[in-house]
């Protein structure tokens, strides 16, 4: 029987508790999930401060925390290319065959639906707290970011100093104007 396939993709920067709970409401609806992390190409900016393989890490150990069963997920780094019109055709290429595509962001949805695929928008979870914005603006003025993310994802962005980064980051970019 064919597996019913779905795929999320986001930056994921950092991975936080919304990201958690779209992915166990996605698994009551398919057998498999792909978890893209988008814009692996790019890190050390205020928008974008972690690696792709830093989000792997906090992915995949926020998955074990949670208990999800680790034969249900891929997740794959997926860089940008300059070029929407083929950018669905170049996410097949590195991805498990799937048939639908689960995205809040309006050029994702766009591209997948030009080209035939079943494009469902998530609920969004406690949307005022739980977004990547949020959790970054708190990390860099010392309010607490832990509360929105999973454990794992603490351990990560303490292990590689994560807090000074995007604060060394911020004052470049001040330096910089
Ligand atoms: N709070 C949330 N509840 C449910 N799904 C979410 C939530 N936040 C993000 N998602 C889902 O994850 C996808 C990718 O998220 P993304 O990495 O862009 O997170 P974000 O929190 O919106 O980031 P940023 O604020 O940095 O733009 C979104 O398209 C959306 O479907
Ligand atoms: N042409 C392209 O490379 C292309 C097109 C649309 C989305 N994307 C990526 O998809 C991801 C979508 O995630 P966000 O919802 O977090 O923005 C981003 O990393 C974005 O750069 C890339």
């Amino acid at each position: 029987m064919k597996t019913n396939r779905g795929i999320l993709i986001g930056r994921m920067q950092p991975f936080h508790n919304g990201h958690i709970q779209v992915i166990k409401k996605i698994l009551e609806e398919v057998d498999e999930i792909i978890i893209g992390i988008g814009s692996a190409q790019i890190s050390h900016d205020l928008k974008n401060p972690f690696t792709a393989g830093e989000r792997l890490v906090m992915i995949k150990q926020s998955l074990v925390e949670h208990n999800i069963d680790p034969s249900r997920y891929y997740i794959i780094p997926m860089e940008d290319i300059n070029k929407n019109a083929i950018w669905v055709s170049y996410i097949k290429m590195l991805t498990p065959p799937f048939n639908k595509i689960y995205s809040g962001n309006y050029l994702v949805k766009q591209l997948f639906y030009e080209e035939g695929y079943e494009v469902k928008t998530p609920p969004l979870f406690d949307r005022l707290k739980l977004s990547g914005t949020e959790v970054r603006k708190r990390m860099l003025n010392d309010e607490n970011w832990q509360e929105l993310v999973p454990n794992a994802t603490v351990e990560l962005v303490n292990e590689i100093k994560g807090i000074e980064r995007i604060k060394n980051l911020s004052k470049k970019e001040i330096s910089d104007m």
